[in-house]
């Protein structure tokens, strides 16, 4: 069979030149062009079984000729590479039908891999129709490269309706990131509906998701419907779903695995058409574990798993996100500041534990509260310390350590409560030793920079206990020289 030809678009040389190196290395035939119109000709004269192009090049942008390929050669797969690295890059690129969209830098293999993945796919699925949302709106700011492997991971489940978990640390994005799944896919049209399970009683989250029949309980004075039947046709974001109660996990799996579910009181089964979109900020794994969340529901969510990494591991957006939140207050109608020397380094020292809203709130305060246009390094410094003074000064004894055998008290107060009249599974006594020791563990070896010989001394036990409980708990050593 005759080697696929492959046609590179970049007014870049050196990347035309590397590119087609690896290509013609790994048995491709190539040909290359550093402008439009030459790519156009070559595609609408039949040449070339697949294109690599850049999106802007001096004769115009790849988007606004995309869809006239699409039309012209629905078959012909193209791969488009950006340095731009916006999520309106990446959503652009799959609404306009590209096979997928590369950020620039790229990992050649990587490229040569998804040129081979292309053209190994079926005809049929690369005809398959790309909506013509045109949208400009960006939703989600940040360039750096975990929100790019996040852009690219939505670009692609936009016109899916796979059931997605979101984790992440509060305050990440996403409540913003289920938002976008929905509004640039297609159920866009169709109602995106939030609930929050931690913000609902516990005993009202099934009628709440499912609805209920005139008097299925006390105070059931109505009929009325949930917000399954409300998200009919679109998506249902199921927030803290951590928080589930047991009860109304089982009636959910039911749900996933059915595609039914019947109200509260009520017997007819119902045919659910929702995509479901969950989030939490806790590790569920954990949750298993100790016996609160369903382990075969866990797996029906994660069919995609979406993590948001936390602001300070993505410290280079921190600019145009506060660009970005400075620009939002001023539409709003609050004065028009500037960021002084220096400032923009103090956010960045700082480790932000709330993650993009607190820095939402931090603007906003530093637009609200200071007259001056100019925002100075010191003033950001004060701002950020005093948040720090506020949130912990509701904690217990203003942040002091608080007494083991309360904290211990209260957690088990709560993990009994959500079972509700339930009692937890067996084994209650092993679980909790194991959350006690490990920390415990993990400290020793902290404080004594993983060395085993000085832990197991401060801890008081023999060293081949200690082996034993890092190899049983699952303690992660490490070892500095300092
Ligand atoms: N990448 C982003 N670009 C722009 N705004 C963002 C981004 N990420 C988060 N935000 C903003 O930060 C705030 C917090 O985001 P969001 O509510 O989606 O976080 P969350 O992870 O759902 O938080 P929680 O777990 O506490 O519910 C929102 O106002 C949101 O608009």
């Amino acid at each position: 069979m005759a080697a696929a030809q492959i046609l590179v678009a970049d007014d870049d040389a050196a990347i035309r030149t590397v590119l087609s190196q690896a290509l013609l290395r790994a048995g491709f035939e190539v040909r290359v062009t550093s402008n439009i119109a030459t790519l156009w000709r070559w595609v609408a004269g039949g040449e070339g079984d697949l294109v690599i192009t850049d999106v802007l090049m001096p004769d115009g942008d790849i988007f606004d000729v995309l869809p006239r390929m699409r039309n012209t050669r629905p078959d012909l797969p193209v791969v488009v590479m950006s340095a731009q690295n916006t999520f309106m890059t990446a959503i652009k690129a799959s609404e306009r039908g590209a096979y997928d969209y590369v950020p620039k830098p790229f990992d050649l293999g990587e490229l040569v891999a998804i040129v081979r993945r292309a053209l190994a796919e079926p005809k049929s699925r690369l005809r398959a129709d790309a909506t013509d949302s045109q949208s400009e709106a960006m939703p989600l700011v940040g360039r750096s490269p975990a929100m790019q492997d996040i852009y690219r991971a939505l670009a692609r489940m936009m016109q899916t309706d796979l059931t997605v978990l979101i984790t992440g640390e509060s305050g990440t994005g996403k409540e913003l990131v289920a938002r976008a799944l929905h509004d640039y896919g297609r159920r866009s049209k169709g109602p995106f509906v939030a609930i929050n399970m931690a913000a609902i009683p516990r005993d009202l989250i099934e009628s709440e998701l499912f609805g209920h029949e005139k008097g299925a309980f006390t105070g059931a004075q109505a009929r009325a419907s949930g917000r399954f039947e409300q998200a009919e046709g679109g998506t249902l974001f199921l927030d803290e779903i951590g928080d589930m109660p047991m009860e109304a996990q089982t009636r959910l799996l039911r749900v996933l695995q059915q595609g039914e579910y019947t109200v509260v009181g009520g017997r007819t089964p119902i045919t659910a058409d929702v995509r479901i979109v969950a989030a939490t900020n806790k590790d569920l794994r954990q949750l298993i574990q100790r016996g609160q969340f369903r382990e075969d529901l866990f797996y029906r969510l994660n069919v995609v798993p979406l993590r948001l990494p936390p602001l300070r591991e993505r410290i280079e957006d921190l600019a145009d996100l506060t660009r970005h939140f400075f620009a939002q207050v001023q539409n709003e109608g609050l004065p028009r500041k500037t960021l002084g020397k220096g400032a923009l380094d103090v956010m960045r020292r700082h480790s932000w534990p709330g993650n993009v809203r607190e820095l939402e709130n931090l603007v906003r305060r530093l637009s609200a509260l200071y007259p001056q246009d100019e925002i100075t390094a010191d003033l950001v410094e004060h701002e950020i310390s005093s948040d720090f003074v506020r949130n912990t000064a509701d904690e217990p004894e203003n942040g002091k350590a608080v007494d083991l055998s309360a904290s211990v008290e209260r957690y088990l107060a709560d993990y009994f409560n959500s079972f509700g009249d339930d009692l937890p599974p067996p084994g209650l006594h092993g679980r909790i030793l194991r959350e006690i020791e490990y920390p415990l563990i993990a400290a020793a070896l902290a404080a004594t920079r993983g060395n085993q010989v000085k832990a197991a001394d401060l801890l008081g036990v023999n060293r081949n206990t200690l082996r034993k409980k890092i190899r049983d708990l699952d303690v992660m050593v490490v070892r500095s020289i300092r």
